[in-house]
């Protein structure tokens, strides 16, 4: 059996996903502890300032930063964890991310996808998207939480976040299937208030989660 990624948080709670440094200090500033830096279609040497930057933040405030997609990056300059997609898990060097000793987060829509994705023993699994998004093109339907419900019941021991379309007003209803977290993009980047949207979805996703010891 391969080896596992190391462990993260059971519950990873609010778990912001953008796309500039300036976006991962304000959000750390507001209390965010997961969250993620996803710059797209940039060659490696193009987002090093901004990769480097963010870690250096997600340090300096304890948190659980991940990388999206520049998985050379994130080893180079020591991440928390690393975010792939199933497109990425063709081309990335798996066994080196794992001997740098980041986690690793995995993108999942399917149940073939999270055959796969099991079967390398991630940190956690994405499922997504659940509802529609404006966000990122999706080339399938959104699997909504009746699906979601049924595919979390794979995964009991594994720290599981939904992702894709989620607003506030969605919240209670994908914590009701049991997930552990809740990664947004535009209900916090799009918010007219994004201070009081951040602080509205702190306290809905991680009002049971007990401050873990560990990250
Ligand atoms: C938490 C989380 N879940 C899913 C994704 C999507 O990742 P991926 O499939 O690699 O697509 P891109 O984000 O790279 O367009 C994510 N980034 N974060
Ligand atoms: C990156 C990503 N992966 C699946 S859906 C999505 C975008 C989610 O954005 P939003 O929360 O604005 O729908
Ligand atoms: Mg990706």
């Amino acid at each position: 059996m391969t080896d596992a990624f190391p462990a993260t948080a059971p519950k990873l709670g609010l778990y912001p996903v953008v796309d500039s440094v300036e976006w991962i200090a304000r959000l750390l500033e507001a209390g965010v502890r997961t969250i993620q830096l996803r710059i797209k279609d940039c060659e490696d040497h193009e987002v090093e300032d901004a990769v480097r930057e963010a870690i250096a933040l997600g340090k300096q405030y304890r948190a659980r930063l991940f990388i999206n997609d520049y998985w050379r990056l994130a080893i180079k300059y020591h991440a928390y964890g690393v975010h792939l997609g199933q497109e990425d898990l063709d081309v990335a060097d798996l066994a080196a991310i794992r001997q740098a000793g980041l986690r690793l987060g995995l993108s999942t829509h399917d149940d073939n996808e999270l055959d796969r994705a099991l079967a390398l023993r991630p940190s956690y699994i994405a499922l997504g998207h659940i509802y529609p998004t404006q966000t990122k093109d999706m080339p399938s339907a959104p699997q909504g939480v009746v699906e979601l419900k049924r595919h979390l019941a794979r995964l009991q021991d594994m720290p599981t976040v939904a992702i894709g379309g989620i607003s506030l007003a969605r919240v209670p209803e994908v914590l009701a299937t049991g997930v552990g977290s809740i990664a947004v993009v535009s209900a916090i980047t799009q918010a007219p208030d994004w201070r009081a949207a951040t602080q509205e979805l702190l306290a809905l996703v991680e009002s049971g989660i007990q401050p873990a010891e560990e990250m």
